[in-house]
């Protein structure tokens, strides 16, 4: 693939050109470490690094243009474009270089705090029954049918993005659906891609770390919507959410809702009945009324199931095609049951938010008659930590508090971010403290009874835990199997 400067550079409307424009530009690139002879350099001022540093070794790397935010110095031979924003110029880029490959598919966009890689699932493998032909992209992996890719973010980057979707349109798929994550929407990861339709779940606090208010944080999510404004056809809507109404003032596309609680919602699930099996569940839509099974428990994940009702109806799937996909869809690590024969329940779940938590723990609490014993720890996020330890000392009997991806941090002074929530609630709140996540399950293994539901969350489908600068091998389904195997 090439193009000539001159032409790459044209959707770029505010930019100071100095140097030569008739350059043959062979690829693009923001990591200098990846480029390649007649490549064209984007320099992006990161959370670690400074792109800009990076120009002597792209130029030695064979690049000849670099585009820049700040002023800079090179040699005569090199064309510097500047641009206000080289994070937004590179989503430009990349999307012209690549043909603007999301004209070509049909884009489906989830966002929201919690749901959006179950629900991505469930739109899927809706739309896969009706004989489309689908990839996805999302947390656990970019499926590109016939290569699947281990996910770098929940949504790639821009430029990862564009080339993706243009491997899509050359395999001619018909359909993406995708994560569109709120660090997405800021960092200008899915600038430029026409989106088609855009599913709202749910928002509630998270990723403060970012965003710092909940203000910032609803803008970056309401971002995606005024983007999906410009060319999609429809948004779905969890009509029950407190925000749903911000985000239905900033669209303007057709608006089809779902709900439960919202007696208004155009698509409405009733008689919900959940089981450790899963939940059954009418719906009544524009197409009329049927009775729903899902393999998944719990009632947020009935939520999920209608925003790909909605996703179906809007695609021109009958009920049946619809209610057939969801019946047999399934999500790694979300609300997994782990089955050894053992005498209580153990459910592996990705519930790594406050809110997510609570909505595992209510789960739990409804399936069992027993204790609820909850293993969890926390990652870099520091906002999620205490709240974490308030939901579990209010929703769980006992808590062991372990590692999850601790990074650079010490497990330890986490571990005492979740206590101080804990301590917050209830003073006599019983707890353990387990720093090696092995251990700590082995412990609520050990000490779980009959009737009682062990609740392993935080890493859900996750085959590593992140310690410093090393990801080790461990998967809490694949160790609580072990453990349950080797008998107790
Ligand atoms: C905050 C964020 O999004 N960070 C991502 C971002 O980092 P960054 O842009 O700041 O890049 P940087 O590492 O500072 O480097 C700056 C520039 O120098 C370049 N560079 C760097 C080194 C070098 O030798 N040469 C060179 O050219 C880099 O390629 C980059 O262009 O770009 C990196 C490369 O693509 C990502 O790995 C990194 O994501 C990290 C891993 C991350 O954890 N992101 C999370 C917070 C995230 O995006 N999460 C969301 C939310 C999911 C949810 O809803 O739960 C997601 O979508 O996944
Ligand atoms: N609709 C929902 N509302 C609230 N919580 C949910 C919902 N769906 C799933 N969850 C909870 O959130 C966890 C993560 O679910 P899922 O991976 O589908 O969400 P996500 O938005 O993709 O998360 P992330 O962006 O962090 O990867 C689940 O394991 C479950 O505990």
């Amino acid at each position: 693939m090439e193009m000539v400067l001159r032409e790459l550079i044209k959707d770029l409307k505010e930019k100071r050109v100095e140097g030569r424009q008739d350059l043959v530009i062979r690829g693009i690139e923001c990591d200098s470490r990846k480029v390649e002879e007649g490549f064209l350099f984007v320099c992006i001022p990161g959370f670690n690094f400074d792109g800009h540093k990076f120009i002597p070794e792209a130029i030695k790397r064979g690049s000849r243009v670099v585009v820049v935010e700040k002023d800079v110095k090179t040699a005569k031979d090199v064309t510097v474009i500047k641009v206000p924003n080289t994070r937004y110029a590179l989503a430009v880029l990349a999307n012209r270089f690549y043909g603007y490959p999301s004209k070509k598919l049909q884009v489906v966009g989830i966002a929201g705090t919690n749901g959006k890689t179950t629900t991505t699932y469930l739109v899927r493998d809706v739309l896969k029954k009706a004989g489309k032909k689908v990839a996805l992209f999302g947390t656990i992996e970019y499926d590109l049918g016939n290569r699947t890719l281990p996910a770098s973010t929940t949504t790639p980057q821009s430029l990862e993005l564009q080339a993706m979707l243009n491997e899509l349109v050359n395999k001619e798929f018909e359909y993406v659906v995708m994560e569109v994550s709120t660090h997405a929407t800021v960092l200008d990861r899915v600038t430029g891609c026409e989106f088609d339709i855009g599913v709202f779940t749910n928002i509630s606090r998270d990723h403060m770390d970012f965003h710092k208010t909940m203000e910032n944080y609803l803008e970056a999510e309401i971002k995606f919507f005024r983007l999906l404004s410009r060319t999609g056809r429809r948004a779905v809507i969890n009509i029950d959410d407190p925000y749903a109404e911000h985000i239905i003032k900033n669209t303007r596309t057709e608006i089809l809702t779902y709900g439960i609680n919202d007696k208004n919602a155009d698509i409405r699930a009733f008689d919900i009945k959940v089981s450790k099996t899963g939940s059954r569940f009418n719906v009544i839509t524009p197409l009329g009324e049927t009775v729903f099974y899902l393999r998944l428990p719990g009632r947020y994940n009935v939520y999920n199931a209608l925003a790909a009702v909605g996703v179906g109806i809007s695609e021109g799937l009958n009920l049946n095609e619809i209610r057939e996909a969801i019946a047999h869809a399934s999500v790694p690590g979300r609300f997994e049951r782990i089955d050894c024969g053992q005498s209580f329940d153990v459910i592996v779940d990705y519930a790594h938010t406050p809110d997510a938590l609570q909505k595992a723990l209510e789960t739990a609490r409804g399936l069992s008659e027993g204790r609820i014993i909850v293993v969890f720890g926390c990652g870099d996020d520091k906002d999620r930590r205490p709240l974490m330890g308030v939901v579990a000392a209010r929703m769980s009997d006992i808590a062991i508090l372990t590692s999850d991806n601790s990074r650079n941090e010490e497990p330890s002074e986490i571990i005492s971010d979740i206590e101080s929530g804990i301590k917050k609630v209830d003073n006599s709140f019983q707890y353990l403290v387990i720093e090696d996540r092995f251990e700590a399950i082995t412990q609520a293994l050990e000490m779980a009874k009959e009737g009682d539901l062990v609740l392993i969350a935080g890493k859900g489908h996750e085959e590593y835990q992140i310690i410093k600068d090393r990801k080790i091998p461990f998967n809490d389904r694949k160790v609580a199997e072990r453990i349950l195997k080797n008998g107790l």
